[in-house]
């Protein structure tokens, strides 16, 4: 079979080298002589260490009738939309590692497939077969929660910043160099790049068609270490936490950091590593751990589509977003979702602050549950502490009101806990 890979950078080269280091073993598997013909690039004059014959006109792929498989490797949401269209069209098979395409186009793409194979597994959770695993090997099951770490990019920093003190614009870059980051960073720290992947999952698990809009979506910009200084005496780690969990017929899909005890399995997913836990009613919890970024895992991921799409043929894609669920599911409103919270917040130190404080929690029905001051230079202190559970939109409440207060100095803080 013949593949056209349509850009060629950190993931597309991977592939690329990966079939023909791989060729005996990926042949004897497939059944048959998976060749990379050409890839389509944005830049020819750039250095690439590929072998493939390199284009920069994507027609040369789509219009070529011996190419058999389009693997849709360039990143974007508009420019991937039209090509995977295209090759669609033309009946090519589609491989794509392109959450973003499918968080707004996954229902559309998936109805323009019709029974021309279209897989996606690289698309979460790199390396980790996680797709497979939801949609097939679980398949008995309703799924009552997913919870993971799904973005190596801020996981890395995060464990960097965490247990090595390195600042966050260092490991940003070190993260870009070594290929984990989107083309736009602010995709990975910004949070959207976990959420793409939740709504992908929400749709397998759950036949919820929403798009990163209708979801709480909360990146990691704003941890400080005074936020790592409370996780550390209260036993917690912080994480970009992607959750998607069902309270009876709303379907929660949320990603933000959290302070989750340190005695958690994901607690102890460090670095570029994604980690996902599944409950299924019937099976209990599963829980996948594996490289969630970089060129050779996600690689890895795409070439699996690549030989189930040999070995199956033409045949039903089975992109598997459910759209009637049979229970009827909808997503819950964000200002629902129930939690708890840690806030941070830089006060006067002086008398009667406390009373104020808390006077604004009392308002909103909000109980405290472990507080810390700690003092600042000038007459300021920190006052970290977190809640038992309550309700967003009260949380939001709060944090507006603390920040009109004349004792509160500076926008207040919030990361919630996962417990
Ligand atoms: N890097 C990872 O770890 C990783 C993991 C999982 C998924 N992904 C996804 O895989 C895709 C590729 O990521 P990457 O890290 O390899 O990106 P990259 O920026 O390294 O490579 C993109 C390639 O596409 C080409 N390209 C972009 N726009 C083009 C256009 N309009 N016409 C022709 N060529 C074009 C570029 O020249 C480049 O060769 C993205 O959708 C990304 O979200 C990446
Ligand atoms: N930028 C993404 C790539 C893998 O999807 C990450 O860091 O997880
Ligand atoms: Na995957």
């Amino acid at each position: 079979m013949k593949i056209g890979i349509i850009g060629v950078g950190t993931v597309g080269a991977s592939v690329a080298n990966i079939l023909k280091d791989n060729k005996d073993i990926i042949t004897a598997r497939a059944g048959v002589e998976l060749e990379p013909v050409i890839g389509v690039v944005n830049n020819l004059n750039k250095q690439r260490d590929v072998s493939i014959k390199l284009t920069d006109n994507v027609d040369d792929v789509l219009n070529d009738d011996s190419i058999d498989i389009v693997v849709e490797l360039m990143g974007g949401i508009e420019k991937p939309y039209e090509v995977v269209k295209k090759a669609l069209a033309k009946g090519k098979a589609v491989v794509t590692a392109n959450k973003a395409l499918l968080a707004y186009h996954r229902y559309e793409l998936q109805d323009l497939a019709g029974d021309t194979p279209f897989e996606y597994e690289a698309a979460v959770a790199g390396g980790i077969p996680i797709i497979n695993a939801l949609r097939d090997g679980l398949t008995a099951n309703h799924i009552e929660s997913i919870r993971g770490i799904m973005n190596g990019t801020c996981n890395y920093m995060l464990t960097k910043m965490i247990n090595e003190g390195v600042d966050y614009d260092t490991i940003l870059k070190e993260s870009q160099d070594l290929g984990y980051a989107e083309a736009d960073p602010t995709f990975d720290v910004g949070g959207f790049d976990a959420a793409h992947k939740l709504l992908i999952l929400g749709s397998i698990a759950y036949g919820i068609d929403a798009k990163p809009e209708d979801i709480l979506i909360e990146g990691i910009e704003n941890i400080t270490p005074a936020d790592i200084d409370f996780a550390n005496e209260f036993n917690y780690s912080i994480k970009l936490l992607t959750i998607a969990k069902k309270v009876g017929s709303k379907i929660e899909l949320r990603v933000h950091p959290v302070l989750i005890p340190n005695d958690e399995m994901i607690a102890k997913v460090d670095g570029v590593m994604n980690g996902v836990s599944v409950i299924g009613d019937k099976v209990g919890e599963t829980m996948y751990y594996g490289p969630g970024a970089g060129g050779n895992a996600t690689a890895s991921a795409v070439i699996a589509n690549i030989v189930d799409i040999a070995r199956r043929g033409k045949g039903s894609p089975m992109l598997g977003f459910e759209s009637s669920h049979g229970e009827n599911l909808t997503l819950m409103p964000k200002d629902e979702i129930q939690t708890k919270y840690y806030l941070r917040l830089k006060v006067e130190d002086k008398a009667g602050v406390l009373s104020k404080v808390s006077t604004i929690f009392a308002d909103k029905n909000i109980s405290i549950e472990k507080m810390i001051q700690k003092p600042l230079k000038d007459k300021a202190a920190h006052l970290l502490l977190s809640t038992h559970t309550c309700i967003e939109k009260n949380i939001n409440d709060a944090l507006k009101a603390l920040e009109d207060a004349s004792v509160v100095t500076e926008k207040p803080a919030m990361i919630r806990i996962e417990a």
